[in-house]
């Protein structure tokens, strides 16, 4: 399948210090794929790159098959939307106001505006003005913006950090309705299960580095532990080793009526990530 994006040995530097170090992934049309790490481990140096807002020191950074520089021409531009903190909207403006400016700018029908407002549950604010804001507001019409044209290529960095539980909810609802008509999202969190939730394939960035790569389901069979976790009818969880010994005990508890669950031991993603780099992500 196509690579959308393709990153080889990617480094920057800035004066003394390394934000990126061989930064090496490929990003398959349609893939969600997030990127995980800690406060300054690299991921906002990443996506400047990666839409030509900053250049590498070295390496190779392709979008679309080009090399990612070549987004400031206009007409491959239109292909990619953006979110970052810097929110870019006219904040004299209301927010219909602000979505129909971008939508002279990028050719888009107004009916449009509706659609994407309905993705960031805006609907009814839609006369608010932007200066009157909350920050979660102002980053849902950030968000809202960033996708009104179809983009072929999201990138999100840090998209629900100011959203409640409920309104995360509804944007994943919206981004998984994108990723269903094919838009490849490059989502970087700190949030774990939102990157279950979201992800086809993570990888863990600490300090400058990738330290793995993987789809979240299959990396946390392969950091599962051998044992499985029985509750009882007394309430009490008793942990078995897999093998002959947890299966003749787990027999007997069978047997005897006192097993309520059996639960595997894998862990989250945030456990995976403090094993292998010694640090929590949040
Ligand atoms: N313009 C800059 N000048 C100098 N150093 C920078 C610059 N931008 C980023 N850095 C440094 O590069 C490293 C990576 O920063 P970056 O913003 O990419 O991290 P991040 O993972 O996005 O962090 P956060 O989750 O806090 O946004 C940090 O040590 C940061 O201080």
């Amino acid at each position: 399948m196509e690579n959308i994006i393709e990153v080889q040995s990617l480094a920057k530097l800035f004066a003394n210090q390394t934000a990126l170090e061989d930064v090496s992934f490929q990003i398959k049309k349609g893939e969600t794929f997030g990127f995980l790490g800690p406060s300054g481990s690299g991921k906002t140096t990443t996506i400047k790159i990666l839409t030509a807002q900053m250049a590498q020191t070295d390496g190779e950074a392709y979008v679309f098959g080009r090399p990612a520089h070549l987004l400031k021409d206009p007409a491959q531009r239109g292909r990619i939307g953006v979110l970052t903190d810097n929110s870019g909207l006219y904040e004299r403006l209301s927010i219909y106001d602000n979505l129909k400016l971008y939508c002279g700018l990028y050719n888009v029908p107004h009916s449009r505006i509706d659609e994407v407002l309905e993705m960031v549950n805006l609907k009814e604010e839609r006369k608010k003005v932007v200066s009157k804001l909350s920050k979660g507001m102002t980053q849902r019409v950030t968000l809202a913006r960033a996708f009104l044209h179809k983009p072929d290529l999201l990138f999100l960095d840090e998209p629900t950090s100011a959203l409640d539980p409920v309104n995360s909810r509804h944007i994943y609802r919206g981004l998984n309705q994108l990723k269903e008509n094919g838009t490849t999202i490059f989502l970087t969190t700190h949030d774990m299960n939102e990157a279950e939730l979201l992800c086809d394939r993570v990888a863990f960035l600490n300090k400058g580095k990738i330290q793995l790569i993987g789809p979240p389901k299959q990396l946390r069979k392969q950091y599962a532990d051998n044992t499985i976790s029985v509750e009882l009818d007394n309430g009490q969880i008793e942990v078995l080793e897999k093998g002959d010994k947890g299966a003749q005990r787990m027999y007997q508890l069978m047997s005897e009526n006192k097993v309520v669950s059996v639960n595997s031991n894998e862990p989250t993603l945030g456990d995976i990530f403090v094993e292998i780099t010694g640090r929590k992500l949040s």
